[in-house]
């Protein structure tokens, strides 16, 4: 759920960016445009247009390391495929109508598009999700049976896939709906997603696909989100707030250069949070900030002690040329008297052969007086023009002065609500997260706005559970598998048997699951019990990678009015936190849904305190929040409210998964792998258990459409496993 962190909302905004979508929503078909051309259609369907994947490469090595000419009639038979699928993803794309529609001469190779068409089923891309079938199911002599755990996204799509490609399924879910960690709230008009709720971009995503085989009205969410003080409920201005912004940008940045330009990710043996991280250049930035102070104190002090200098000598030489001045017209004085007394008619003007020799030391005397006052003033000008220097600098200075701290107290708490925003993507405090791996998802984003869906993210499930032999309420206890198969007991004491399970039960029932396997006691939850036990235990690299990955808290309020008493033409506003440790109570308001539904968020380490919190007192710090921005009369008591608590919903045991201190992306590659039981040797024969989930795809964790992906991908391991892969070249005799 990374992707839904800051960096894709816009703070502050005030005006408005995205003006495409009114409330009252529009057709997904609407503001989807589906990929057009061939090489639109490999990129909406997530492959290189021309270039060959790993998949691919193995699956079609003959072509992979045969000629250019071969995989350029690979590329077109493959993106073709995925263009008449993208044209109508409602109805089943056979092999015969694909065939039909392959333009001369690409018609001439049959062999390979059948290849094609079988790669692009088995490994989802075409032919998935909700549609009609056209072609009959494959008849196996002897079905190999699959028993799919859990009914969330990841095990619906396994199961629709498995049971598509000839399988025996049945699905066991321990609630009484599906959809897992999709949940929505329905009462009367009001809706409201309590687990997942935006799409995080169409473009590349599988989930455009089932949006619009679902005709699933989508809301394109603006990123306008403005905030509000503490306390007061004052708007923050754009412009601190975009300075805050920027600040957050940067820090990251400098976490991200030390974690993979510097490769620094522990101090000695001690591996670094990025939480840590951040607050360690926040106290850096800080000692930079009083390091300024001084440097500029000093260079003040400087010009100040030149300037009192220059005045100093300002002074001399003023009254060096004062009393110079002084001299000379008592000189001249003197001088004049004695050519008077004489009754002489020349001055000292005069030419000098005119003048009386018994004159000429006072006149050299005058002479040189003059020219030494001349002097002084000369050097007082220039210690003048140096004056003004030195002042414009230090007035420079004055205008200029260093802040005074890094961050003034309000200022840390609008960043603060930018760490709230990353703790609710990562569904964790940010001291949690490994420094060095927890934007390894980082590249795999999609493409365009992030969405919401407008009737409730849990048609997308119950869609998808159509058609699928579904146990409700069956809490899956015990967990057997050797080399005939696999049985799994639940808590009703029902037995279910078969060939295969494909696991999707969240990464913190697994958790919990190992600790009642190794024998440790603890109250998970109060529902001891819950968690199934793994006869035998899970191998030891398996185990070791569900403690490494991290398994976070996020929680909703859900606050239901009678009217909509704030700016209707925004989808997101957030409240600034008082404190560091309470930034992530309630710092988001969504309103995403046509009714008057505000949902609030509860992230980071306040997720954690508000797990024992009552809900009435949440719902009354709501209510504060929400009157000291709106005001205490505008603001009405809620028709209805719904606050979740992931941390002990036994069936989930928290939110989603997050590379925590210690774990990378190999461990989400370690949960996928699949385990076979050991045999008598201790070796390894036909692997029995699969697992998928959102904990499960290293690429795209945390998330509906990696969970999606997931179960697309186990389908086709599982298919492979047990009944070969059609798709692989039949290497000639
Ligand atoms: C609050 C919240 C907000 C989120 N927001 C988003 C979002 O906006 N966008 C996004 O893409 N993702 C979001 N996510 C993540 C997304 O919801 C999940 O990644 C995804 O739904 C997980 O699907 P899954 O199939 O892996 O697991 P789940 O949906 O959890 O499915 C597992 C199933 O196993 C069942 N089960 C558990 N234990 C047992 C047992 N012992 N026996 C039988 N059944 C059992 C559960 O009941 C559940 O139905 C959010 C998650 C949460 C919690």
């Amino acid at each position: 759920m990374k992707n839904m962190s800051a960096l894709s909302i816009e703070v502050g905004d005030i005006s408005g960016t995205y003006n495409i979508f009114e409330h009252g929503g529009r057709r997904s078909d609407e503001s989807y445009v589906p990929a057009e051309g061939l090489e639109g259609a490999a990129f909406q369907s997530g492959f290189p247009a021309a270039e060959m994947t790993q998949d691919e490469m193995k699956a079609f090595s003959d072509i992979a390391t045969g000629a250019v000419e071969a995989r350029k009639v690979y590329f077109y038979l493959r993106n073709r495929a995925l263009q008449l699928w993208l044209e109508n993803p409602k109805k089943e794309l056979v092999f015969d109508d694909y065939n039909a529609k392959l333009e001369r001469p690409y018609d001439s190779v049959v062999s390979l598009a059948y290849r094609v068409h079988a790669f692009l089923s088995r490994f989802g891309y075409i032919n998935f999700g909700v549609f009609t079938r056209v072609s009959q199911r494959a008849v196996r002599p002897r079905p190999v049976k699959v028993l799919v755990l859990g009914a969330g996204i990841s095990g619906l799509a396994g199961a629709s896939q498995l049971q598509q490609f000839g399988f025996e399924v049945v699905v066991l879910e321990g609630r009484d709906r599906v959809g897992g960690r999709i949940a929505t709230f329905r009462k009367n008009n009001y809706i409201a997603d309590l687990g997942a709720m935006v799409i995080t971009g169409l473009g590349g995503n599988p989930l455009a696909i089932l949006a619009r085989q679902l005709n699933t009205e989508l809301l394109k969410i603006r990123r306008k989100c403005p905030l509000y003080e503490a306390a007061t409920g004052n708007p923050v201005s754009k412009l601190r707030d975009d300075s805050v912004e920027k600040e957050f940008n940067k820090l990251l940045e400098a976490c991200a250069f030390l974690a993979h330009a510097l490769d620094i990710d522990r101090i000695g043996r001690k591996k670094l949070s990025l939480g840590e991280s951040m607050e360690w250049l926040i106290m850096l930035q800080e000692k930079r900030v009083k390091e300024d102070q001084i440097r500029y104190w000093e260079e003040f002090n400087k010009l100040q002690s030149k300037k009192i200098d220059v005045m100093k000598k300002m002074y001399e030489h003023q009254e060096n040329a004062d009393l110079l001045k002084k001299k000379v017209e008592k000189d001249l004085k003197v001088l004049n008297k004695k050519q008077k007394d004489r009754g002489d008619k020349v001055r000292v003007t005069r030419p000098s052969s005119m003048i009386r020799p018994e004159d000429l030391p006072l006149i050299a005397d005058i002479k040189l007086n003059q020219q030494a006052r001349m002097k002084a003033l000369r050097e007082w000008k220039r210690l003048q023009m140096k004056k003004q220097v030195l002042e414009t600098r230090l007035e420079r200075l004055e205008t200029n002065p260093p802040p005074d701290v890094y961050l003034s107290p309000n200022d840390r708490k609008i960043l603060d609500w930018h760490f709230a925003n990353l703790e609710f993507a990562n569904a964790c405090p940010l001291s949690e997260l490994s420094l060095k791996h927890w934007d390894q998802d980082d590249d795999f984003e999609f493409i365009g706005s992030h969405l919401s869906v407008i009737n409730g993210y849990s048609s997308i499930p119950v869609a998808l559970a159509e058609g699928l032999d579904i146990r409700m309420k069956q809490i899956v206890n015990e967990v057997r598998y050797d080399q005939h198969g696999v049985k799994v007991t639940t808590m009703k004491g029902e037995e279910f048997e078969g060939d295969a399970i494909l696991c999707t039960l969240p990464l913190g029932i697994l958790k919990a699951a190992v600790r009642r396997g190794n024998g440790e006691k603890g109250n998970e939850g109060g529902m001891r019990g819950l968690d199934p036990i793994f006869r035998p235990p899970l191998p030891m690299w398996k185990q070791e990678a569900i403690e490494r990955l991290g398994f976070g808290v996020l929680n909703k309020v859900v606050l239901c009015f009678q009217r909509v008493f704030w700016d209707p033409s925004v989808h997101l506003f957030g409240h600034v936190g008082t404190t560091t440790e309470s930034r992530g109570e309630l710092f988001l308001f969504f309103y995403l849904y046509k009714a008057p539904v505000l949902v609030a968020l509860v992230a980071g380490e306040a997720a954690g305190v508000m797990e024992s919190v009552s809900d009435e007192i949440i719902i009354g710090r709501c209510l504060k929040v929400l009157k000291s921005i709106f005001g205490p009369d505008v603001v009405p008591h809620p028709t209805d409210t719904v606050v979740t608590r992931w941390k002990s919903d036994p069936l989930s045991k928290g939110s989603y998964s997050y590379v925590g201190i210690g774990a990378s992306g190999d461990d989400y590659d370690q949960m996928a792998a699949p385990v076979a039981p050991p045999d008598s040797d201790g070796d390894s024969k036909c692997s029995r258990l699969f697992f998928a989930g959102e904990h499960t795809i290293r690429n795209y964790p945390a998330t509906v459409h990696g969970a999606l992906m997931s179960g697309l991908r186990e389908a086709r391991i599982i298919a492979d496993q047990f009944t070969g892969s059609p798709y692989v070249a039949v290497a000639k005799k």
